[in-house]
């Protein structure tokens, strides 16, 4: 069973179209980066799949129940931290944590909580004077009450410093060894390729890739450049080259003395050299360069041309 099944999902506000018929499946045990940019319909979606919003067509299960009927049994089983969440500023986090194993009915240790998210320190404080980024880790260690089985976490490095963000996956890879899974949204490739199995890329309310970082860097063409500099280049090395399967596009630099061949390739880069050695031609240098993953969350979102740099 899936932990999570979104089918055929569509959510207009008014006249804006949201989600467009979004399919997607989140295994039972694997983190899953779920990635677009603003307004792409991160948050609706997980709105959906926690009953904050209705869907306008389609359904959504979590842990086998339907989202819209179940929400309850849902809820007691997964951790969430919402988007824009607001903390109460009276209280002290370790109120919020009290708060939170009360409501869940499971009997945590509150401070044990804080100190796994760094805050043990402020326990006492009101968290109407955290920073941003404490406000953040309290709201995590409330999602972490009761060792949930599903963690929904929408946007949960917002507001961390990069200790703070370093932190927050090594919780994550720690919640998911214990066996839970992990669903979070962001907007950052960046973020995600630490800790994510897969990876979903949502744009405009659809679902435009699925698969693992290494899958989608992998399915960009030129997704890596080959520069290599050579004695001299004539048409019948340059044919052979251009004729190899694994290059997909070659284009000539450099000067007449050192011409170099920027070549885009996907698969061997040696049949590269080899072709150019095999015509006679010196290989002085080369070097090689992967599309950064901003690049490949780039092409998918904006659908602008990528170039390995
Ligand atoms: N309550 C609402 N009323 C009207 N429009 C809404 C509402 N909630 C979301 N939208 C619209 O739905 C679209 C998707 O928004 P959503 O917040 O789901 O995107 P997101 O991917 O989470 O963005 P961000 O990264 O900025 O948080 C946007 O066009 C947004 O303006």
């Amino acid at each position: 069973m899936p932990a999570i099944e979104v089918d055929g999902l569509t959510k207009w506000f008014g006249g804006t179209l949201a989600l467009s018929e979004l399919s997607f499946e989140v295994r039972d045990g694997e983190v899953f980066g779920f990635l677009g940019p603003n307004g792409a319909g991160k948050s609706t979606t997980i709105n959906v799949l926690l009953d904050f919003v209705r869907p306008t067509a389609g359904s959504a299960a979590v842990l086998g129940f339907d989202a819209q009927e179940h929400s309850r049994e849902i809820r007691a089983r997964t951790g969430v931290l919402p988007e824009g969440y607001r903390v109460y500023e009276r209280l002290t986090g370790r109120k919020h944590l009290e708060f939170a194993i009360e409501s869940k009915g499971v009997d945590d240790d509150p401070q044990a909580l804080l100190e796994r998210v760094g805050i043990a320190d402020a326990a006492d404080r009101k968290a109407g004077g955290y920073s941003k980024g404490m406000a953040q880790r309290l709201m995590l260690a409330m999602a972490l009450v009761g060792d949930p089985d599903l963690l929904i976490l929408d946007e949960p490095s917002t507001g961390l410093d990069p200790n703070g963000a370093r932190e927050m996956r090594e919780i994550v890879r720690a919640e998911n060894e214990r066996g839970a899974t992990v669903f979070f949204s962001s907007h950052s490739m960046e973020q995600v390729e630490a800790v994510c199995d897969r990876v979903g890329i949502l744009r405009a309310g659809e679902m435009v890739a699925v698969d693992s970082v290494e899958g989608l860097r992998d399915s960009l063409e030129d997704g890596t450049t080959l520069r290599v500099t050579v004695d001299r280049i004539d048409d019948d090395a340059l044919a052979a080259v251009r004729a190899l399967e694994a290059v997909s596009s070659v284009k000539i630099g450099g000067s007449d003395a050192e011409p170099t061949l920027v070549v885009g390739v996907d698969g061997s880069k040696t049949a590269v050299l080899g072709a150019l050695e095999d015509h006679g031609i010196e290989v002085r240098d080369f070097s090689t360069q992967e599309a950064s993953l901003e690049d490949v969350f780039q092409s998918y979102t904006t659908g602008s041309e990528v170039e390995a740099r």
